[in-house]
């Protein structure tokens, strides 16, 4: 299955920190992570494989958007900061509408994206 990552600049942290807690069962078992191009760095360096697409302001998001409403993704992992101002906020605009109409499930924050990744995990 495929896991796309995003966080914020804000947020990178708490989602490198997220994913160690799942490290294990990521590397060994059926998934492929996919993150927008900065997120994805920083996964990286924690020692966890990542597919690396273009940095958000850049079309990440857009590109996460697109495999969203070609439903090649299980689910889609986004911190988002609501306390920072982002260039690029009509794409994030626009992967969360595609989720919504794709039925695709979308975590905005670490609470429920733990709820959700155990369910996905605990299915493979
Ligand atoms: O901007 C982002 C999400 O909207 C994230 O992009 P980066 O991972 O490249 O920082």
């Amino acid at each position: 299955m495929k896991i796309a990552l995003i966080a914020h600049d804000g947020k990178k942290a708490d989602m490198v920190h997220f994913l160690s807690g799942f490290r294990k069962r990521l590397i060994s078992t059926d998934v492929e992570l996919y993150a927008t191009g900065t997120t994805g760095s920083h996964i990286e360096k924690s020692g966890i494989p990542v597919k690396k697409l273009l940095s958000g302001p850049l079309g990440g998001d857009a590109q996460i958007a697109a495999m969203v409403a070609q439903k090649e993704l299980s689910m889609v992992i986004f911190f988002r900061d609501p306390l920072d101002k982002h260039p690029h906020e009509p794409d994030v605009q626009m992967l969360m509408r595609l989720c919504d109409v794709h039925n695709i499930p979308l975590a905005t924050n670490p609470a429920s994206a733990e709820l959700m990744i155990k369910q996905l995990i605990a299915k493979i």
